[in-house]
């Protein structure tokens, strides 16, 4: 049966009222990548990282899923073959719309991580650079998100995915954070059909077979039904 990999980024998540990273007003204007979203920013002030993580944690966990995430989930399961769904988004509406075994390449909000033993386990709202870990009880958490200049998770198994798909759709993505930003050229170069689903064309735009563009909650079930 037709395997189907779906990639989501911000955009699937904007009319669930958390916003997106580039778009006017989206995070990267209020905040420098450099400050919040890389390790050397992490090392310099802990207290400005977990801050600006504690607020978008609390954001959305208010959130709810939208008509794209749910029409997803819809798929998963109706459709006889596999879909798989690799995100970029570090929040959890996937999951609460439904949808099973999503792989989140950046991380998840709601994660904490030991940097001296390398637990994980569920984050408190709001995680200081005071807060321990409860296996090593170290003060060395950190969000469980993956930085620029860190590898992201479950690559290989989501290259293998990739390499598989019979149909890639690419959903809400400014297609400009690479390594997320080439799987379509990996799936387009193993026979895969190409969709690409967004508000604005993106960069990546020119390597998709089909291209719809509008609001998540109109394109993606209309893409499903
Ligand atoms: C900025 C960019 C140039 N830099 C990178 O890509 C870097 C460096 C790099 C690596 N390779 C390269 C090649 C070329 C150039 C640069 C690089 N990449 C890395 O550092 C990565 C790690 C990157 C991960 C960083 N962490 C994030 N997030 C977690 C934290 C957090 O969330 O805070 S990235 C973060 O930003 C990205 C945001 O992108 P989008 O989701 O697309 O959001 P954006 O706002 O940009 O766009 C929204 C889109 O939605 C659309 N939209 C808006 N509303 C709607 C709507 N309503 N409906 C539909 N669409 C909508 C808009 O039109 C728009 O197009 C997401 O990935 C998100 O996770 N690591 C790595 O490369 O390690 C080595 C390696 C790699 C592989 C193998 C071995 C070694």
């Amino acid at each position: 049966m037709r395997k189907i990999v779906i990639l989501t980024g911000a955009g699937i998540s904007a009319e669930s009222g958390l916003g997106t990273f580039r778009d006017d007003g989206g995070l990267w204007s209020q905040h420098r990548i450099e400050d919040v979203a890389t390790p050397e920013g992490f090392a310099r002030d802990p207290d400005l990282v977990h801050r600006f993580y504690s607020a978008r944690r609390t954001q959305a966990a208010k959130a709810v899923p939208n008509a794209a995430h749910l029409a997803l989930a819809e798929l998963q399961r109706r459709w006889s073959g596999p879909v798989v769904i690799i995100t970029q988004n570090v929040d959890a509406l996937h999951e609460a719309a439904g949808a099973e075994g999503v792989l989140h390449m950046h991380g998840v909000l709601a994660g904490a991580l030991c940097t001296a033993c390398g637990h994980r386990w569920p984050a408190p709202a709001e995680m200081t650079p005071q807060t321990t870990c409860p296996a090593c009880t170290a003060a060395t958490a950190r969000p469980d998100v993956v930085w620029f200049g860190e590898i992201p998770y479950h690559l290989e198994e989501i290259l293998t995915h990739v390499q598989e798909a019979d149909l890639f759709a690419s959903i809400g993505t400014s297609g400009q954070v690479h390594p997320a930003a080439g799987l379509v050229q990996e799936a387009a170069a193993q026979g895969a059909q190409t969709v690409e689903l967004n508000l604005e064309p993106s960069e990546i735009s020119r390597a998709f077979d089909i291209r719809r563009l509008g609001p998540a909650t109109e394109l993606v079930p209309a893409w499903v039904a």
